[in-house]
């Protein structure tokens, strides 16, 4: 999010500025927020200002909806065509060449008719029984890992985030696209040859150098012609060898064939509605998909594994449940079981404990921070009251709304927006127990109906067919028809890394970011994401290597 400097205002109906709570939030922002950058800022003011707030960056006007009532009627309309992503271009990919944009399924309006089409045809690609059969990828993706840190020696200080993304990165590549980059084999250095080029560069590194350029693009939009930076010229070439891996990845599918299941083999299958006759799709599309997979996935569950690693360091009664969970389950290495049985797809929903970490951390630290941006595409009103015009930007705040006590959450915060870094450590902080209550993922409504914005629950709207007095607040990977499609592989890939790794190290933090908020380990790259390394200390329970497969 680019610097706020501008007034916003609290109020039911979005378009009206008033000066009473512009100067009230420039007195708040004087008293100890101007410290926080765009996103613990805006958490910071949704939570002062309640559930809609409008806010100015520098020339554009938007909203804010954290309250998970209306963002519900929010998703009603979405689904009824009233809200569109926006007209962005094709992001990274068209950036590079300049060529026509072409977008993906995560870029694509609602409308159009290739979004229906991908969507569907590649849902079934993540279903689980899909992922059950491709689980095995992963243990053996997390083995080799697992090798790799070993071979570092006993007690080696390991970057979390590099091991989440390779882990992430190969996921992708395997169950995707039915093919190994081996960038778990090793670790801290250039690992997969496979179509590595004369730059000296792999795959893995060439795509983190494409994506810190597109994201510094994004917030400079004049760096693409800034070709007298030697910086711009690195990134750019590592925009061009992306889309040379794109190409060739693509090929290497249409040549061989696929695994049925895999998403290569559910998007090659595809027939474009746009084009006359039984047309799969272009390859600008095609390719275009295939960089949304490995741009949308690999990140993403990437950090979350070094979030959820980092905070299981940070709080070693959690981590010591975590490791008596494994334990019992027959999956910790220990001196009587130097080689316990293999992690299985069935251990993930037998492990409550995992599970309730992973969706802390997920609440605590939601990678998607922001989760939506939409325009309106008519006069869209709300049951509050609240009339948002055509044309406004609608954005979302996971990070409120997963931690706002407004919504109900109890002892919500990794650390106090506005104050001391240090008060985050509180006991409080990370509560892994509370996702043992199912309904910790809803907001329930009072008698009356009616939440802190105004919203009213369905059964007290006119006209509606449900009576539902809860709505969603635990919303990581986001909500409404165009929520995470690959939220399942996500959830079967992080508690399998977490489970792994725990079972196979005593884990630490390393004395460089003991004392270190997340506050000043975060930084936001489009996602929610460490700024640097997350070094954590890994003694090996067994000296024994169990080689991967
Ligand atoms: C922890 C990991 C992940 C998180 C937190 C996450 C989060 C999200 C969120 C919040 C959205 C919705 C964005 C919006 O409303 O505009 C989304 C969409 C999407 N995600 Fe994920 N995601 C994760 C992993 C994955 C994986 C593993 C894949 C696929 C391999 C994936 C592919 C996608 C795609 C293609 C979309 C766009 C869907 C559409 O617009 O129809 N994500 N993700």
């Amino acid at each position: 999010m680019v610097r706020i400097w501008s007034e916003f205002f609290n109020s039911a109906s979005a378009g009206q500025l008033t000066a009473d709570t512009t100067k009230r939030c420039l007195a708040r922002q004087a008293a100890g927020t101007g410290r926080l950058r765009g996103h613990r800022l805006i958490q910071h003011w949704c939570r002062h200002l309640g559930g809609i707030i409008a806010l100015r960056t520098y020339w554009r006007s938007a909203v804010v909806i954290t309250d998970p009532f209306l963002l519900q009627e929010f998703f009603a309309a979405e689904r009824a065509g009233a809200f569109e992503k926006p007209s962005v271009s094709g992001g990274f990919k068209d950036k590079v060449t300049g060529r026509a944009p072409e977008k993906g399924l995560f870029s694509e309006h609602t409308a159009h008719p290739l979004w229906k089409t991908v969507r569907k045809g590649v849902a079934p690609a993540f279903q689980p029984a899909n992922l059950r059969v491709f689980h095995h990828h992963i243990v053996d993706i997390m083995q080799q890992l697992i090798a790799a840190i070993k071979e570092k020696g006993p007690g080696a200080d390991i970057d979390m985030s590099d091991v989440g993304q390779r882990e992430s990165f190969d996921t992708i590549g395997r169950v995707g696209f039915d093919f190994d980059f081996g960038t778990s084999r090793t670790l801290s250095e250039a690992a997969a040859a496979t179509f590595a080029d004369s730059s000296g560069k792999d795959v893995f590194q060439t795509f983190g150098l494409t994506l810190s350029e597109s994201f510094k693009r994004v917030s400079n939009p004049l760096r693409r012609f800034m070709f007298f930076s030697p910086d711009v010229r690195r990134g750019t070439e590592a925009m061009q060898r992306t889309q040379d891996m794109a190409r060739a990845l693509l090929a290497h599918v249409q040549a061989g064939s696929p695994e049925p299941r895999s998403v290569a083999a559910h998007l090659l299958a595809l027939r474009d509605p746009t084009r006359p006759g039984d047309t799969p799709l272009a390859d600008a599309r095609l390719q275009s998909e295939l960089l949304t997979f490995f741009l949308a996935g690999s990140e993403t569950t990437g950090h979350t594994i070094a979030w959820t690693m980092f905070l299981l360091g940070k709080h070693p009664e959690a981590m010591a449940r975590l490791e008596a969970e494994l334990d019992a389950a027959g999956l910790l290495v220990t001196p009587e079981r130097p080689q316990p049985r293999t992690f299985t797809y069935a251990d993930i929903s037998k492990l409550p404990w995992l599970d309730a970490c992973v969706k802390e951390s997920m609440r605590l630290q939601p990678v998607a921070h922001a989760g939506l941006r939409r325009v309106a595409t008519r006069d869209v009103a709300f049951s509050s009251g609240l009339r948002i015009p055509k044309g406004t930007t609608v954005l979302g705040s996971q990070l409120s709304l997963m931690s706002d006590p407004a919504w109900g959450w109890k002892d919500p915060d990794a650390f106090k927006p506005g104050y001391s870094p240090w008060i985050w450590q509180h006991p409080g902080a990370f509560k892994p127990e509370r996702f043992s209550d199912a309904d910790t993922e809803y907001l329930v409504l009072g008698p009356d109906g009616v939440s802190p914005t105004g919203a009213k629950a369905p059964a007290a709207n006119e006209g509606s067919a449900k009576a539902d007095n809860k709505a969603k607040r635990f919303t990581p990977f986001g909500n409404g028809i165009r929520n995470c499609v690959g939220q399942q592989l996500a959830m079967s890939n992080v508690p399998t890394a977490v489970a792994m790794l725990t079972a196979e190290f005593k884990m630490t933090l390393s004395p460089e970011i003991l004392d270190k908020s997340i506050q000043d380990l975060e930084i936001t790259r489009g996602t929610l994401q460490p700024k640097g390394a997350i070094p954590m200390r890994c003694v090996p329970r067994s000296s024994s290597l169990r080689r991967p497969s």
